[in-house]
């Protein structure tokens, strides 16, 4: 298979590493020239992945037409904000056989569609032809090759399993999905979870805190994803709960890290700046409380990190708001005819 992966920061070259030490003939493009030169003389990406020797059969371009050119397999992997002007640019380029997917993990803002929504406007055939790549899998541990599982999602289900082939080994294992709504409605959401955890943990709360987002904030990703057409079950997968834990717990975050610079006092430019990569969460927390108004969804972790992102609440302040919030059941409106008919059968 010959696959051209766009977008050279950390993500998209650690899935291009692993296509290219699958035996693909891989292309990965780059808009910096000096990451391209380092990727084929020395195979690294010294800014993004220092650490890491990548394949030596690893091609890096900065010339989009070439890279994409034959391709069969294209994988869109940079910032979402980055990808309506890089799809603008690919398109022309994109052969019309190729199998298309994305690992982005983010909101198309202004109208905060999703990135498959937004691709499958401009993509014909787009339904048999497009995938998503989501999951647990931070990029540092990915190309030392830490034993990782992802979730490939797509509406054609040959699609879905040729893009598991291309990606599968021994240390990085890829299981397959129909819910494309739900998986990359997790993997994006878990994102302002994790800035959140991150601004718990900054701020000196304990496990309790941190435990306690995490669960309420997989509610409320559920609840806005049943509204958007995903299936609840999704977010008990790889996609949901499973990128949560990674992203909360793990030092790699750029999301929980990021939530520790706030809490500590850091503006937000400053805390962007000092992380120098893609922080999807904050982008994500606007779109999210803007869909979950729109669609009458209850998201309070969502709207408090809104107010903190905006500066309009002080961290502390937000947490005590959350805590003070009216009783409720658990499972509100997720669980409603189950613990109705629970009760009476008691
Ligand atoms: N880093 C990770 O471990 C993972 C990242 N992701 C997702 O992958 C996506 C990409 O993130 P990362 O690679 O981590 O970001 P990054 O910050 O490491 O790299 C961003 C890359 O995009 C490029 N870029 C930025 N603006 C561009 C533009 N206008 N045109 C072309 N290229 C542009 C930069 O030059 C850089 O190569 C994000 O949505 C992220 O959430 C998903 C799973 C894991
Ligand atoms: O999505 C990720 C891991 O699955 C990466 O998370 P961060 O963008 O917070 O580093």
């Amino acid at each position: 298979m010959k696959a051209t992966v766009l977008g050279a920061g950390s993500w998209g070259t650690a899935l291009a590493n692993i296509l290219s030490h699958n035996g693909h003939e891989t292309t990965i493009w780059g808009r910096d020239s000096s990451v391209v030169r380092a990727i084929n003389s020395n195979h690294v990406n010294a800014h993004y992945l220092p650490d890491a020797e990548l394949s030596s059969s690893l091609v890096a371009t900065d010339d989009l037409e070439a890279a994409l050119s034959g391709a069969d397999l294209v994988l869109l992997s940079v910032p979402s904000r980055a990808l309506p002007e890089l799809l603008q640019r690919a398109l022309p380029h994109i052969p019309k056989q190729s199998l298309v997917a994305h690992a982005v993990k983010g909101f198309i803002r202004p109208d905060n569609r999703r990135v498959s929504e937004y691709i499958g406007t401009m993509l014909t055939d787009a339904d048999r032809r497009l995938a998503v790549v989501s999951g647990p899998s931070h990029a540092e541990e990915v190309v030392r090759e830490v034993p990782t599982t992802v979730v490939v999602a797509s509406r054609s289900q040959s699609t879905a399993e040729a893009v598991q082939d291309a990606f599968m080994n021994a240390a990085f294992r890829v299981y397959t999905q129909a819910d494309i709504v739900g998986v990359e409605l997790g993997g994006t959401l878990k994102n302002i979870i994790a800035l959140g955890v991150g601004l718990a943990d900054g701020l000196g709360l304990g496990d309790n805190t941190k435990a306690a987002l995490m669960t309420r904030g997989l509610a409320e990703m559920t609840r806005l994803g049943i509204a958007l057409g995903a299936s609840p079950l999704t977010f008990s997968g790889l996609a949901g709960i499973g990128d949560l834990i990674v992203t909360c717990t793990s030092a790699h975050s750029r999301n929980f890290r990021a939530g520790r610079l706030l809490a500590v006092g850091l503006s937000l430019e400053e805390t962007l700046a000092k992380i120098g990569m893609a922080v999807e969460g904050v982008g994500t927390t606007f779109a999210a409380a803007q869909l979950a108004n729109d669609l009458g969804v209850e998201m309070p972790i969502t709207r408090a990190l809104q107010q903190v992102l905006e500066g309009t609440c002080p961290p502390t302040e937000a947490v005590t708001n959350l805590m003070q919030r009216d009783k409720n059941h658990e499972m509100e409106d997720v669980g409603q005819s189950v613990i109705a008919q629970t009760w009476e059968l008691m």
